[in-house]
């Protein structure tokens, strides 16, 4: 389950009803000597899975339709688990997932796509400087986050460049957790919030993710810096999300997911992604749109007399208007 009790998708249910309402008896014995793996990487219908400690590349089996497997889910695989090149485990089951981390690609495109399955927090990176911070792209993520039910850590980088005080005070209060770092500082107080726990992250180009997944996690060798024009070299190889093991749990890198469109999120719970205007927002009338000069709305009302940020108020304006089709957010 999902912290806010969300639906779980199509993909969900099938996978659940597999698993579940299906006379066991046709698909198990089959399978009695299934091993439990963790998909790490998915690439053009192979997934990477670790399986007793072993990296074993599986195709999906037959039998399980046309139902999606992601980073981060945990199944149940056949066939040859050696892991030695050129050879193929078959993936039997997809478990029942804890969380859904989803995304469309705009914010009116219909089509939900699951990036990361079983996470349960998410750290959105965010640079101080080089490039400046962009609290729209770190609200949007927030609304993602909580949207899945996940826990939300705030990176904010470079701290070496600009002082951390300016956002630290706008997210102050939020029901989130922050941690300021540079590439010369230690990472202790990020790396104790990592273990323990499957965290996926996230942030726009250039503001030190690969740096800080690097130097977490140093086998990882994620490319750090620019695309070479004429070389090519620095572009990722895959867009997809990978998971790498860490302490007891388990740190996922997400190089291709730029931002989250949130066609699939209700305005309720774009809402709920700006907590202190939700509450503010309990006593606009019924049916209250919040937009701009919507009569009563207590948000107008808040930024008036200094009780609410300016700044947030139109971060959210943007993101309500622009899964109408409104604003491009
Ligand atoms: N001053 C300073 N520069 C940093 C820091 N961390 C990373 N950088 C530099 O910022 C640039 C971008 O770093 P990356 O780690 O590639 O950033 P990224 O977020 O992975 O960006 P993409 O590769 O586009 O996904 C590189 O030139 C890094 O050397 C930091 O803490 N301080
Ligand atoms: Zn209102």
């Amino acid at each position: 389950m999902t912290r806010r009790g969300r639906q779980l998708d199509e993909n969900d249910v099938r996978v659940r009803a597999r698993g579940g309402s299906r006379p066991r008896t046709r698909v198990r014995p089959k399978h009695e000597n299934a091993k439990q793996g963790f998909v790490t990487a998915v690439d053009r219908g192979r997934y990477t899975c670790l399986v007793e400690g072993r990296e074993v590349v599986a195709v999906k089996a037959r039998e399980l339709g046309r139902g999606s497997i992601v980073v981060g889910d945990r199944v149940s695989l056949v066939g040859d688990l050696s892991g030695q090149p050129d050879t193929l485990g078959r993936v039997v089951r997809v478990q029942e997932r804890g969380s859904v981390l989803r995304r469309t690609a705009d914010d009116t495109d219909p089509v939900e796509r699951v990036i990361v399955a079983n996470a349960d927090q998410l750290v959105i990176v965010c640079s101080l400087s080089d490039p400046a911070p962009q609290p729209r792209f770190v609200d949007r993520c927030l609304v993602a986050a909580y949207d899945a039910g996940l826990s939300v850590l705030l990176c904010l980088t470079k701290s070496d460049l600009a002082s951390p005080d300016e956002l630290l005070r706008t997210y102050a209060g939020l029901d989130l957790d922050t941690v300021v770092t540079h590439a010369d500082g230690d990472l202790d107080g990020l790396r104790s919030r990592l273990r323990e726990r499957t965290s996926v992250m996230v942030g726009s180009s250039g503001v030190g993710k690969s740096t800080l997944v690097n130097q977490l996690v140093p086998h990882a060798r994620r490319t750090v810096g620019h695309v070479n024009p004429v070389t090519g070299q620095g572009r990722h190889t895959s867009s997809s999300a990978v998971a790498f093991p860490f302490g007891d749990g388990w740190l996922i890198d997400t190089p291709g997911v730029r931002s989250f469109g949130l066609a699939h999120v209700s305005a309720d719970d774009v809402l709920a992604g700006f907590p202190e205007l939700e509450e503010a927002a309990l006593i606009c009338p019924d049916g209250c749109p919040h937009t701009a000069g919507a009569p009563g709305c207590e948000l107008d009302a808040g930024v008036t007399a200094g009780r609410l940020a300016t700044d947030r108020v139109s971060s959210l304006r943007r993101l309500l208007g622009s899964r109408t089709g409104e604003d491009g957010g």
